[in-house]
């Protein structure tokens, strides 16, 4: 088993992001995620804001928190949990979130940018196009899937994403997963303004690379505390030198290609 394999972190092994495009050409396609947020170039879409993006969350459709070895997810069953309107033509159902962080006193952590400028955070809220059959069938397809992705930004403390964050403990290493028997409704990590988005047509940002995301992108971050962005880094993962705490579990940004990012704000 070559070490990559073995120890199975995408980020860490060979050169990492840049070097991804080796086994999955797709990375160097022309519609990849994520991308730089050039807000002198996004343009404002009337017809995002005359159908608007209509986002249901439910108190009993998280099931269980998982260490995938590059993130923690939270994993639904969807119940209750649907994404329509805005830039989308059909509902589509939510599957998980995840997290992409940075490393201790560095500002980059985000994968997406606004104008060069990164957060220490962002969340993804994965949905898939329920004119599939289920999110596997989804997942290659390109209308397949819708993310929503949030930043978190430094400031005052989150206490329905703590109640996240106390399961880390339990989700030591690449595998783990517990069972969430406490109603956690996912809206709860929506910004307060989640009418502002910015939306492009995007892929997957880990392999497989599928492009296959409709991409909704929040333009107001998330407040969360310092002490919770050091606490995603709790999570513990594998790399060359055996396990370690997990960071820098990001793709930087890949080039626009011929693409326009829209905003539903003027
Ligand atoms: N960072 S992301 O939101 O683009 C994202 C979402 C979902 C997957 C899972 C792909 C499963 C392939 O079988 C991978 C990445
Ligand atoms: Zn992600």
């Amino acid at each position: 088993m070559s070490s990559s394999k073995k120890r199975g972190n995408i980020y860490l092994s060979g050169a990492g992001p840049s070097a991804w495009h080796e086994e999955y050409p797709v990375a160097k396609g022309k519609r990849q995620s994520p991308v730089d947020i050039n807000t002198n170039k996004t343009k404002f879409d009337p017809k995002l804001a005359a159908d608007p993006l209509t986002i249901r969350f439910s108190d009993s459709c998280c099931q269980s928190i998982v260490n995938t070895g590059i993130s923690f997810q939270v994993t639904s069953n969807g119940a209750g949990c649907e994404l329509s309107g805005g830039p989308l033509d059909s509902t589509y159902q939510f599957a998980q979130f995840h997290a992409h962080w940075g490393a201790y006193l560095k500002t980059t952590g985000s994968e997406h940018t606004v104008d060069g400028v990164s957060y220490p955070a962002e969340l993804h809220l994965v949905h898939w196009n329920t004119k599939y059959d289920d999110f596997k069938d989804a997942v290659d397809k390109p209308d397949g899937l819708a993310v929503i992705a949030v930043f978190f930004k430094r400031g005052k403390e989150h206490p329905g994403f703590g109640k996240i964050q106390d399961l880390f403990s339990k989700i030591p290493a690449k595998g783990a997963k517990v069972n969430i028997d406490f109603e956690f409704n996912p809206g709860l990590l929506m910004p307060p303004d989640s009418e502002n988005y910015w939306t492009y047509l995007g892929s997957l940002t880990t392999p497989p690379l599928y492009e296959s995301v409709t991409w909704i992108v929040m333009k107001e971050p998330l407040e969360v505390s310092v002490e919770q962005i050091a606490i995603l880094r709790t999570l513990l993962w594998e790399t060359p030198n055996g396990v370690s705490q997990m960071y820098n579990n990001f793709r930087p940004p890949v080039p626009l290609r011929d693409r326009v990012i829209r905003a539903s704000f003027g």
